[in-house]
């Protein structure tokens, strides 16, 4: 049986090489809201490490607290070229923060900026006033400090389907379950 994160990353390199989309790296992120309400909004996959989903952002932002409220979370990725669909289910944990620094060095300058000055989530007074001071950060030019409050979490899957979509509609879908540490494979019907 194919393991399953090695089958992720074969998928996801197939989808890379021949992906036209801006950015493919592109994750819907589900987590549980405080309001017992489920939430979902797209996020960058960085990578995988330590057998686990790597993505980052601010700790303070409607997703960071709603993880921290409920630590189990779903990642649902599309890849449009290969039509293929893989959904994870499993437990976050925040980076630590040698890592935060890596994941924060890896960003552009526009994003170091955006990511020190804007409250992510917060109202805004004035957008202008945010946009200016954003540009005044970069024109300094100078090393921009990863604000404490910027990190990302680790999601370690303990569900993984795979689907084929199939234009006739019968798709071909591989359920991975993690059972006392070792993955389960069944094939469920379309
Ligand atoms: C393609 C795409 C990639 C994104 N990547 C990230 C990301 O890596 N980290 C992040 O915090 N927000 C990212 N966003 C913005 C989020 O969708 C969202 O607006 C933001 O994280 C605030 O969500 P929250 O209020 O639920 O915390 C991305 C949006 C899109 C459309």
């Amino acid at each position: 049986m194919k393991q399953p994160l090695l089958l992720f990353s074969e998928w996801y390199k197939e989808e890379l090489t021949i992906s036209r989309v801006e950015i493919p790296s592109a994750v819907c992120l589900s987590t549980m809201g405080v309001d017992q309400f489920p939430n979902a909004r797209f996020v960058s996959f960085k990578e995988i490490k330590d057998s686990s989903f790597v993505i980052t952002g601010p700790l303070q932002s409607r997703k960071g607290l709603e993880i921290e409220y409920h630590n189990k979370v779903a990642l649902t990725f599309w890849w449009t070229e290969t039509a293929r669909q893989v959904r994870i289910q499993g437990v976050a944990t925040k980076l630590s923060d040698e890592f935060a620094e890596e994941y924060f060095k890896q960003r552009s300058l526009m994003s170091q900026a955006v990511s020190s000055l804007s409250k992510q989530g917060k109202e805004a007074d004035s957008l202008e006033e945010l946009e200016k001071k954003i540009q005044k950060k970069i024109s300094e030019n100078t090393k921009i400090k990863r604000p404490e409050d910027w990190s990302g979490f680790s999601i370690k899957p303990t569900r993984m389907e795979f689907m084929e979509f199939k234009k006739s509609r019968f798709h071909n879908r591989k359920l991975y379950e993690l059972d006392n540490n070792k993955w389960h494979l069944k094939q469920l019907q379309p």
